[in-house]
């Protein structure tokens, strides 16, 4: 890939400008700005890119809120990506925790009151005799790879969010660009609005969904049905993950389609692969086998005698005191990981898992949290068991792949890679997960273990020697890093 990348650009003047694809803002060389008519619409003087994130950072430092610094960002991916996308990567630990979980669930959960403009597509069931037409509207003559869906019923651990369900859906597509290197222009977010039954929506007059009650039964299948025949038959070779669905929905929607399109639900399939990897790793310091854990995922600790405790409950507290030390009675090194998500809802901080176990529990939680002081006074770094960690690897290897379908032994490729990856593993009271600031190469070498797996099982669509995989992967993770470079010239691309 050269380092400056040129592309012919068909938009002028204020459409490019308000084009967040193509909009460089004062980046724009004088080259450029007399190709475009920009030279009147612009300050004089070119920034670099460095200069511009330079500018972006101390503005969103100007505000202390979370939820303000969300919406600065969101107002900057609408003006323009290379700059969004440079900022954040720059700032990556700081700042996916502000456009991703935890931030972004206030952000869904208030999203009627903080709506100023669309992102993604929004296809609502009362207007579904359109949908084909409203879907091509957006999609037509595009290339897309990844298509990121919800109909928002579990968003997170906070529920029905209706149509603010668009919000997930765009975080997970952009976590994709800025973990795995996916293009943003070849992904599409898509809100599938078919009501709410969280009643304080339904009585907000400021509600911008559809002011109904979950559509359900066969209505509802053939709602989804309409829109994954309309992916299958515009882009066949996309992926289509599926997040945060109902549990009634998520399962079943998965093993309905899985044979027939590369289907990806994140919050059984990425949530499993990234608890596995963890457990691995917390296995790999343990010295014991997969096979020789007792699991449990809520309660019946006494009984059970567990070696690891799951939370997906999203009960706040629900690891009791009593029960992490009954754990920690019959088992040396006890795993514990609170992992509903956001912050707020874990069953049990680290340092209360720390301290009722003197030190002794590997934990893992699924949003991000400060690392906890042992009884030794060293620091236990808190691995943040998040899907993140792995999704956009697993989705990316899919896609280079072009795999017809994304199999468990592709999932199990991607986690085992992960695994190898934890730093416990040089050091037993290390983190079980590496950490996010390195999520980038985690997803890399999962993208490549995935992309190996389909070609070893025969599921990929390309042709590629396994040894030659790892280069391509390569070549396509940085391809679009490099986009801060680019040039236009005008024309069609
Ligand atoms: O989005 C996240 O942080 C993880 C996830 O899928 C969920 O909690 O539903
Ligand atoms: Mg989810």
């Amino acid at each position: 890939m050269s380092p400056e990348p040129i592309f012919r650009v068909a938009l002028r003047g204020e459409e490019i400008l308000t084009s967040p694809r193509w909009n460089k803002g004062t980046a724009f060389t004088m080259t450029e700005r007399k190709a475009f008519g920009l030279t009147g619409r612009l300050p004089y003087r070119v920034n670099s890119l460095d200069e511009q994130c330079d500018r972006a950072y101390d503005q969103l430092e100007g505000r202390d809120a979370p939820l303000r610094k969300n919406t600065f960002l969101q107002s900057m991916r609408d003006q323009n990506w290379v700059l969004y996308y440079s900022l954040i990567s720059r700032h990556l630990k700081e700042l996916i925790p502000i456009i991703y979980t935890p931030t972004e669930a206030d952000a869904i959960s208030n999203y009627s009151h903080l709506f100023r403009r669309s992102e993604g597509m929004y296809l609502t069931f009362p207007s579904q005799d359109s949908m084909e037409e409203d879907f091509l509207e957006q999609t037509k003559g595009r290339e897309i790879d990844l298509i990121v869906c919800s109909d928002a019923e579990a968003i997170l651990g906070i529920g029905d969010q209706g149509v603010g369900g668009i919000g997930i859906s765009t975080a997970k597509s952009a976590i994709y660009t800025l973990l795995a290197g996916m293009d943003p222009s070849k992904t599409l977010s898509v809100t599938l609005d078919v009501g709410t039954n969280n009643e304080n929506l339904l009585d907000d007059r400021l509600y911008v969904g559809w002011p109904h009650h979950r559509v359900r039964g066969e209505e509802y299948d053939k709602f989804i049905d309409k829109f994954v025949q309309l992916v299958r038959k515009h882009h066949p070779h996309s992926l289509l993950h599926f997040e945060d669905f109902g549990v009634g929905n998520a399962k079943r929607l998965l093993d309905l389609y899985r044979d027939k399109h590369a289907v990806f639900k994140d919050d059984v399939q990425g949530t499993g692969a990234v608890t596995l990897a963890c457990v691995m790793s917390a296995v790999g310091v343990t010295k014991t086998k997969l096979t020789d854990q007792r699991f449990v995922i809520y309660e019946v600790v006494k009984k059970v005698r567990p070696t690891v405790l799951i939370g997906c409950s999203t009960q706040p507290g629900a690891f009791t005191e009593e029960i992490v030390r009954e754990m920690a009675k019959h088992c040396e090194r006890p795993i514990i990981l609170p992992l509903s998500n956001p912050s707020r809802l874990h069953e049990v901080t680290p340092q209360q898992a720390n301290d009722w176990t003197q030190g002794k529990a590997l934990i893992a939680t699924g949003s991000p949290f400060p690392a906890c002081k042992m009884p030794n006074g060293k620091d236990y770094i808190i691995a943040e068991c998040n899907n993140a960690l792995i999704y956009p690897g697993l989705g990316f290897g899919a896609m280079l792949a072009q795999s017809r379908t994304l199999t468990d032994t592709m999932i199990i490729a991607g986690a085992r890679r992960l695994a190898q990856l934890a730093p416990a593993l040089q050091d037993p009271d290390d983190a079980l997960l590496p950490d996010f600031g390195d999520a980038p190469t985690v997803n890399f070498e999962v993208a490549v273990a995935v992309a190996e797996q389909a070609i070893e099982e025969g599921s990929a669509g390309v042709d590629w020697k396994k040894e030659d995989v790892e280069a391509k992967v390569r070549e396509k993770h940085c391809e679009w890093a490099a986009l801060g470079n680019r040039r236009i010239r005008e024309g069609f691309s």
